[in-house]
């Protein structure tokens, strides 16, 4: 079958697929439904966007995209390969295709590694997966550059010593360095302020167009969705309420949760960088 992807352009078969998927916590009475049959496909080259507020479900499903939790039912599949179940070396090789940037990033890492220390982790990798050490070290460089950012600059850093624009942009250059096909991006720009979020929003779109990226971006923020988007997934209480190309969902918003959220942005034009 020929699905139609976001920007209008024909397309065989979807980068990824999201087929009736859930996700529960807890049992009988407690059980908090987290992420309801959820279905959705994201093609090539696509920036799409997930939104909700905050509980819908937005960062369950990009964990259950990223595999990082397992679904309660439903399938997870990449390039038309069934990647639910999958576990051990199958599911490291899925990690390469496909990468992670968080909200708080240095939260996750040691903070007395520097940025060099972080980096030669993924240089360790590539070489474990027969990169030689000195193309490992022109990926990473390149990796840097692409986010703006020099290694003479930031390899010596510490985590304190850089600003969360900086910081971020490092993690995405860390998910650069193994060229996924699909960026996760969960809350990415959420704890920067106005000019450091455009940068770090500006620097998401331009992967499309500079490594044929794919990008999943996860946000609470409509404003943000739509100036980095091709497709917005409206998620409110585990379920996807909404689904359409940004214009569409923007300018003529089918669901009432939709039409509240944004309600919520008066002016959507002025909001997304303020
Ligand atoms: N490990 C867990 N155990 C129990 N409940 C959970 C767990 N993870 C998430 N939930 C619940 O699932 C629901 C969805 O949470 P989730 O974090 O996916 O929402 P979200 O839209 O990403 O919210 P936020 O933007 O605040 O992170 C919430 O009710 C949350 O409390």
């Amino acid at each position: 079958m020929t699905a139609v992807s976001g920007n209008g352009s024909p397309q065989a078969k979807p980068l990824l697929e999201v087929s009736k998927v859930s996700r529960h916590f807890g049992h009988g009475a407690n059980v908090v439904k987290a992420v309801e049959d959820v279905s959705f496909t994201v093609g090539h080259k696509e920036v799409v966007s997930i939104v909700g507020e905050s509980g819908s479900g937005k960062s369950t499903l990009a964990r259950l995209v990223l595999r990082l939790l397992d679904p309660t039912s439903g399938t997870i599949s990449l390039d038309g390969r069934d990647v639910t179940a999958l576990g051990g070396k199958d599911l490291r090789e899925y990690w390469r295709d496909v990468q992670a940037v968080f909200q708080d990033p240095f939260s996750a890492f040691n903070q007395f590694f520097t940025v060099k220390r972080l980096l030669q982790r993924s240089q360790k990798l590539l070489s474990d997966s027969g990169l030689s050490a000195d193309a490992a070290n022109a990926r990473m460089a390149e990796a840097l550059g692409h986010v703006g950012l020099h290694s003479s600059d930031v390899l010596e850093k510490w985590p304190h010593q850089l600003s969360g624009g900086q910081r971020q942009r490092v993690m995405i250059a860390r998910a650069l360095m193994m060229q996924p096909r699909i960026l996760v991006a969960d809350e990415a720009t959420s704890m920067l302020d106005a000019s450091l979020r455009a940068n770090v929003l500006n620097v998401l779109g331009d992967l499309r167009r500079d490594f044929d990226m794919t990008v999943l971006f996860i946000t609470h923020d409509i404003g943000q969705a739509c100036y980095v988007s091709d497709r917005l997934l409206v998620m409110c209480e585990g379920e996807l309420v909404e689904q359409g190309p940004t214009d569409d969902v923007i300018f003529n918003p089918q669901h009432e949760y939709t039409k509240k959220l944004l309600a919520d942005v008066p002016k959507l034009h002025e909001n997304i960088l303020d």
